[in-house]
C-alpha cells in the first residue's frame, strides 16, 4: 500500500498559485524527500494533505484514508512537524506533552522521557521560557510520542543545531527501521541525500521529477572544468549542460560517454583539466533553472 497518494492536487490562494496538478506516491516504509526552493509549494502540499487548507481540485489519501473525509482518523496515525513552531503557554513542557498525548489515548510517558533525554530537553521548563530551538524539540517530541506509522515533516531541521540535527536524524533512521514511513520537505540537499531513498523535485508549484537518490547519483554526471590554451577554441559534445564560459575557462556538467568527451578534448590544446563528482545541488540546479 502507498502511505501517501496525491492525485492532480491543485491549490490557489485567490489568484496566486500554490500548487498545480501535483501527483505523488510515497510507498510504505520509504524515507521520501520533497525538495524545492522557497515558495515552490512544499508547505502548501503538506497543509493540503493535513486538511489545514482545502484543495481547489484533486484528491489525496494518507494510509489509504481520504485526506478530507477521514482527517480525524488520519491524525491518530501520523506525526506532523510544522516548519514554524509557535507555543504561547505557561505550562511546563512535560504537562504540555502529556496533554497532547491524551489525544491519542495512550500512555506516552516512557516515550516522552526517552525522546527528551536524546534531545536534551528539560521537561520541567516552562514552555514560554524556551529558546526557539528548544521549542522545536518539543514539536519533534509531539510528532513522535504516539508512535505514528507515518511522519510528515516540513523543513524539520530549522532551529536545531548540528548536534541535535544528527540526533534527530538518528531517531528518524531508527523509526524507519521499525517500519515508519517518513515524508519530509527540505531545501537542504545534503540532508535529503543523507536520509532519503527517493526524492520529488518541486518547482513553481509543479512536480518536476521523482527520482531515487541512487539514480540521481548513478546518472553519472561529472563536473568538468577545462582551461584551454586558446580562448577561441570551441568545445561541444552531446551531454554537456549548465555550461559556463569565461575566456579560456569552461565549466559544465557532463552526462554523456566519457570517451566522447576525451576524444573532443584531445583535438584541443589544453592547459588544465578537472573532472569532479558534482554535488546533488549542482545536479538539481538545472531543474530549478528555467
Ligand atoms: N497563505 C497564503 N496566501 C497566499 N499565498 C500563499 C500562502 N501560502 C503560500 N502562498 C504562496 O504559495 C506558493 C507556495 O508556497 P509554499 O509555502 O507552499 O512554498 P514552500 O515550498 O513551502 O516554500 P518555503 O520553503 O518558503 O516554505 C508561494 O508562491 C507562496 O507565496
Amino acid at each position: 500500500m502507498n502511505a501517501i497518494e496525491i492525485e492532480n492536487l491543485t491549490k490557489y490562494y485567490g489568484k496566486s498559485r500554490g500548487i498545480i496538478d501535483v501527483n505523488l506516491e510515497v510507498k510504505e516504509g520509504e524515507v521520501f524527500g520533497f525538495i524545492g526552493p522557497n515558495g515552490a509549494g512544499k508547505s502548501t502540499t503538506i497543509r493540503t494533505l493535513l486538511a489545514f487548507i482545502f484543495p481547489d481540485s484533486g484528491n489525496a489519501k494518507i494510509l489509504g484514508m481520504d485526506c478530507l473525509k477521514d482527517q480525524a482518523r488520519i491524525k491518530m496515525n501520523i506525526g506532523y512537524l510544522p516548519s514554524e513552531v509557535n507555543y504561547y503557554d505557561d505550562m511546563n513542557v512535560r504537562d504540555l506533552l502529556l496533554y497532547s498525548a491524551k489525544f491519542y489515548r495512550k500512555d506516552c510517558t516512557k516515550r516522552i522521557n526517552e525522546l527528551s533525554e536524546i534531545l536534551e530537553l528539560d521537561l520541567n521548563k516552562k514552555i514560554d521560557s524556551l529558546s526557539y530551538g528548544n521549542k522545536k524539540k518539543v514539536a519533534v517530541i509531539q510528532s513522535l510520542l504516539h508512535e505514528p506509522k507515518l511522519l510528515i515533516l516540513d523543513e524539520p531541521t530549522g532551529g536545531l543545531d548540528p548536534l541535535m540535527q544528527n540526533r534527530f536524524f538518528d531517531i528518524l533512521k531508527y523509526e524507519n527501521k521499525k517500519g515508519v514511513t517518513i515524508f519530509f520537505s527540505s531545501h537542504i540537499l545534503s540532508e535529503v541525500q543523507k536520509m532519503c531513498n527517493r526524492v520529488a523535485i518541486v518547482k513553481e508549484g509543479r512536480m518536476l521529477k521523482v527520482e531515487t537518490i541512487d539514480r540521481l547519483r548513478g546518472e553519472k554526471h561529472r563536473k568538468v572544468m577545462v582551461e584551454l590554451k586558446n580562448k577561441d577554441d570551441i568545445l561541444a559534445v552531446p551531454g554537456m549542460r549548465n555550461l559556463e564560459r569565461n575566456d579560456n575557462n569552461i565549466q559544465f556538467l557532463y552526462s554523456g560517454d566519457i570517451n566522447d568527451l576525451l576524444k573532443k578534448l584531445a583535438l584541443l590544446e589544453i592547459d588544465n583539466l578537472w573532472l569532479e563528482e558534482p554535488s546533488l545541488e549542482e545536479i538539481f540546479m538545472h531543474y530549478y533553472e528555467s
